[in-house]
């Protein structure tokens, strides 16, 4: 181990290689100040710093921020994370991730890292990644679409922002990266999310309209190099030009999903112009006045940046200058002409480069809706007729081809449970069961296929969207089908207890001060101790009255003899960790996975308490 891992030796070797092109690449570009030039290079062969974001919609964050606060105060000056000003509840250490817990300074930090990432306390993301969901102006109660969304650091930040009264439908065309997504927002235990598996140019809402739409677009990503070394190595003049077009097809099919007034942000992590501004100028050409770029520059007064360009370069693979389009090159990767480039304002645009503030490199664009845009109309499918057996004229339509790399897609679609045959019946023996009030919505539970074996919970908004689209999952899941029925048919997920503590009744809450609550994070508590007569065995609601966690509500089990609570691993390791709490020998009750998906292991348990 060595103290200062800045001063390492070795590390920045892999860094070195380059593609010669890259560099002469930006050099001819312009998008770089001459004075700055050798900085941005040698920058740009240095890792990339480690930053994270706190959730600040956790029911933990008061403890959370308490906590690191206490952790940064005894890291010694030079070593010390600092914020940006543009960028809330946001950390960066100015030393590159894998380097940390190699860094006798960080040791409390870097266990903190690990188990309130875990837990979506906190979420690692890039700090200039951060921007285009900033910079998208999200309210409260906002309906927003993230059309590229996965692995979804930034969907993470417009869930928080718009609150369970708003909804976030976050789409990706690649199936493994949309369970990824899932995985990401589960964390947040979030009913306002509806995830999708679609194409962007075959995403439909039957007429739903957005206030606020993300198109953070798949790029050459030659901004993140800096932990990204393949893009470095692997840079070719040429890349940009295929996702340009890409990047117009998508943006051309998703800007009916946004409401007039509405706004939306482009945006991508490459520094490229033909990426960049090239798409945005073609998008304010075809749109005219139903789009209006907004001058983003003012908007974070902290932000260093370095605004758009209406002027660039055009290479060809033999690295010439071209003047015209030709079959690789797109009539619309080329510059506007200078009428043009007086309307358009690229200007007004952002890119950050990585040595402004030692982040990666990022481009963001941000648009106001001012009337109604149309989609391209649906490129014809090639077709093949053929006379038939029988002298019938057949018509072989040929299927879409699949992007390489793509999984198909298999979405499934969610269903009220009031729809389902025995929806009524069923909701009717779990609000029997937990007491629920009659304000209780209902009609927000939502099933997927006929067995109704889990019960989401979605947000009014998100249930507006979730009829008619096919979706990887929506909502959180509120309700879970025991196999054993011994104790009420359906136990508690944690992800929907904070929503259902509004409206559980009495009967199945347990109401428990913040010491007896530290308690039962260690050990499983006798029931005597509590001041409740107990409705029987099976899940309840455990709601904490005070101290820095109340009002917080979680899952607990009630057998014959012990109270335990039933979090899963990962949230009872970060709380633990939180409120210093160690971990029992013997293994517990509660520290089953939440899933119990294994019924056996809690009958099992059970039974040594009888
Ligand atoms: C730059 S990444 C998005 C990163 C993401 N916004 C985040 O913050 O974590 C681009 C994403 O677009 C997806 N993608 C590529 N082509 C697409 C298309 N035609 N429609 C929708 N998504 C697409 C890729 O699978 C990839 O996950």
């Amino acid at each position: 181990m060595y103290s200062n891992p800045m001063q390492h030796p070795q590390r920045f070797n892999k860094y070195e290689q380059s593609s010669p092109y890259y560099e002469k690449y930006y050099k001819a570009q312009g998008i770089i100040n001459p004075e700055e030039e050798e900085q941005f290079m040698k920058v740009m062969k240095t890792p990339l710093p480690t930053s994270f974001r706190l959730t600040k919609s956790s029911e933990t964050f008061p403890k959370v921020n308490e906590v690191i606060n206490k952790i940064i105060s005894e890291i010694p000056d030079e070593y010390r994370p600092h914020t940006f000003g543009w960028c809330p509840n946001t950390y960066q250490l100015e030393v590159e991730r894998k380097q940390i817990r190699k860094c006798e300074q960080y040791n409390a930090l870097h266990k903190f890292m690990i188990l309130m990432n875990e837990s979506g306390e906190i979420s690692r993301q890039e700090v200039v990644s951060m921007l285009p969901a900033i910079l998208l102006d999200v309210h409260e109660g906002s309906s927003v679409l993230d059309i590229c969304a996965a692995p979804g650091s930034k969907t993470s930040q417009l869930v928080e922002m718009v609150g369970p009264t708003g909804c976030v439908v976050a789409n990706d065309a690649d199936k493994q990266r949309s369970y990824l997504l899932t995985h990401q927002t589960k964390r947040l235990s979030a009913p306002h999310i509806v995830i999708t598996n679609y194409r962007a140019q075959e995403l439909s809402f039957n007429g739903f309209q957005f206030d606020r739409m993300l198109c953070d677009v798949p790029c050459t990503g030659d901004g993140t190099i800096r932990k990204n070394v393949d893009a470095r190595t692997k840079w070719h003049v040429m890349n940009a030009y295929t996702l340009h077009r890409e990047q117009l097809d998508i943006m051309k099919h998703v800007l009916c999903h946004v409401k007039v007034g509405g706004k939306f942000v482009y945006s991508t992590c490459s520094l490229n112009p033909i990426e960049d501004e090239a798409v945005v100028a073609e998008l304010l050409r075809t749109y005219g006045d139903s789009i209006e770029l907004i001058d983003a520059r003012p908007l974070l007064p902290t932000l260093k940046f370095s605004e758009g360009v209406s002027e660039w370069k055009v290479f060809d693979k033999h690295f010439t200058v071209m003047k015209d389009k030709n079959d690789n090159i797109p009539i619309t990767a080329f510059p506007p002409k200078p009428e043009e480039a007086a309307k358009f304002h690229l200007e007004y645009t952002l890119r950050i480069l990585p040595h402004q503030q030692n982040t990666g490199g990022f481009f963001t664009a941000v648009f106001i809706k001012k009337g109604e845009t149309l989609a391209p109309p649906p490129k014809q499918k090639k077709e093949k007729k053929y006379i038939g057996e029988n002298g019938e004229e057949v018509i072989e339509k040929h299927p879409t081809k699949r992007r390489r790399g793509m999984a198909p897609l298999d979405e499934q679609e969610l269903k009220p449970l009031l729809s389902t045959p025995e929806g009524e019946k069923l909701f009717e023996s779990i609000k029997k069961f937990y007491t629920l009030s009659d304000s209780f919505p209902k009609d927000q539970l939502y099933v997927v296929g006929e067995d109704c074996l889990t019960i989401h919970y979605l947000s009014k908004t998100s249930t507006l969207l979730a009829h008619d689209i096919k979706v990887i999952s929506g909502g959180v899941k509120m309700f879970k089908r025991h196999k054993s029925e011994l104790v009420g048919a359906y136990r508690i997920v944690s992800e929907g207890v904070v929503t259902l503590g509004e409206y559980i009744g009495q009967d199945r809450c347990i109401e428990v001060g913040h010491e007896m609550f530290m308690k039962l994070l260690g050990e499983d508590v006798l029931l005597s101790e509590f001041k409740k007569e107990f409705k029987g065995n099976g899940c309840y609601l455990v709601k904490v009255v005070d101290g820095i966690l109340k009002g917080n509500c979680y899952c607990g089990w009630v057998g014959r003899v012990y109270l335990s609570m039933l979090i899963n691993k990962q949230d009872l390791d970060a709380l633990r960790f939180l409120f210093n709490i160690s971990a029992p020998e013997k293994k517990l009750h509660r520290e089953i996975d939440d899933c119990l998906d294994d019924d056996q292991k809690l009958k099992k348990e059970e039974n040594k308490e009888n």
